[in-house]
């Protein structure tokens, strides 16, 4: 058989078969090849199938592990009053979004090593998706299928800047399986913590709650809408954060939340469920968190006269929360990250604000928490 490997990449396979633990760093001292390009070697490989992971670059480090929806987003202006059978006249814009992938970004711009599993097209959405999420996460993990369409969100607003309607076309991620979950499992288990979104088919995020119990894996659950509630696990007792949205709580429990004190309860009743840490958003009212053996606190949010747009500000939130607890800083510092990092959000035109940095965090911090 001839091989379709140039000479770089025989010669890395050649010392990763001698050495199947062997750092990027090392291959490239022996190599004489640059790092960077070692990981495109690597990739490449990958791709060929001559590699089918790279244990031996992860056994160096302890990522975060994203596991959900990268999707396009699609936002449609209405000019005029919108008439349904009929063509409207529109300002359109089109970004990369997706709950999980949001979130992923939002925590590689913040410096963590992040990876992101999800599944996609081959095609120019995904291509988008790559170049732009590329910089902020590890990608190789995303599972890709030539007959799907990779994952998009359209939202239709009115001429006040109202969701007139909104479309999912997310079936690809019914391709999130537990399968997929098991031929990760070996860098899944080095993770540092898991943050799973609710794209995710019930079974998936089954196995990952049984999965994070069993091997001792901090495990965040983000729900994307209420309609997907129903994915939950059925024991919420591996959950060390569940960040949900008012609504969502309501269509969960069968409830309506209809002041601060209906609020508060609704934050003890996922903590009698089991969940370890809970955080109910509530837009403009801010949050009520709950803590394991830890009062039930409302946080206001931060004053934001100038709203720009509030898609990815739950995303901001969850990234700032989670960003800070993996820092193990103290609850009010956890809760304030949050909420500085979503009023910041709301105010940029990008669902993942672009200025987002380590150093812009921490002045961001400074500037807003007295
Ligand atoms: N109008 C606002 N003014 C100030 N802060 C806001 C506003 N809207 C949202 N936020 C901030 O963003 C956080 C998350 O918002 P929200 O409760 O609407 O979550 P979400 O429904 O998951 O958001 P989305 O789906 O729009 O990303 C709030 O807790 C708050 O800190
Ligand atoms: O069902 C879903 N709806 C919307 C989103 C995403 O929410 C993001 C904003 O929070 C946005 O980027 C959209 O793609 C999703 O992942 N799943």
């Amino acid at each position: 058989m001839t091989s379709d490997m140039n000479e770089k990449e025989e010669l890395i396979l050649g010392k990763i078969k001698e050495n199947p633990f062997i750092s990027q760093q090392e291959l490239s001292e022996v190599a004489g090849i640059s790092r960077s390009s070692i990981a495109t070697i690597i990739s490449e490989l990958i791709k060929k199938e001559y590699v089918l992971g790279k244990a031996y670059v992860l056994n160096e480090t302890n990522p975060i592990i994203c596991i959900g929806g990268a999707n396009v987003d699609r936002k449609f202006y209405a000019k005029y009053e919108i008439t349904n059978g009929t063509s409207n006249p529109v300002k359109s814009s089109s970004s990369v979004g997706g709950v999980a992938r949001n979130i992923a970004e939002n925590l590689g711009r913040l410096g963590e090593e992040v990876i992101l599993i999800s599944a996609s097209g081959q095609d120019s959405a995904w291509e988008e998706i790559y170049n732009l999420s590329s910089p902020f996460m590890n990608l190789e993990h995303v599972a890709q299928f030539e007959n799907s369409s990779t994952g998009s969100y359209t939202a239709v607003l009115d001429k006040n800047g109202d969701l007139s309607i909104a479309l999912a076309d997310m079936d690809v991620y019914e391709k999130i399986t537990p399968e997929l979950m098991i031929k990760n499992s070996n860098f899944l288990r080095r993770a540092k913590c898991i943050v799973v979104d609710l794209n995710c088919p019930s079974e998936t995020i089954d196995y990952i709650s049984s999965f994070t119990s069993k091997y001792n894996i901090p495990l965040v659950i983000i729900p994307v809408s209420s309609p997907k509630m129903n994915r939950l696990p059925k024991t919420l007792s591996a959950v060390n954060w569940l960040i949900v949205n008012k609504d969502e709580t309501e269509t969960f429990m069968n409830i309506k939340i209809n002041d601060e004190k209906e609020w508060r309860n609704s934050v003890k009743s996922w903590l009698e469920l089991g969940v370890k840490n809970v955080i109910v958003t509530n837009g403009s009212k801010g949050v009520m968190a709950g803590v394991e053996n830890g009062e039930i606190q409302h946080f206001s949010a931060i004053e934001t006269p100038m709203v720009v747009d509030v898609t990815g500000a739950g995303d901001a939130f969850c990234s700032g929360v989670i960003y800070s607890w993996l820092q193990k800083k103290e609850i009010d510092f956890i809760i304030k990250s949050g909420l500085v990092n979503a009023h910041k959000t709301i105010m940029s035109n990008y669902t993942v604000r672009q200025e987002l940095s380590q150093k812009q965090f921490m002045i961001d911090m400074e500037e807003l928490i007295k």
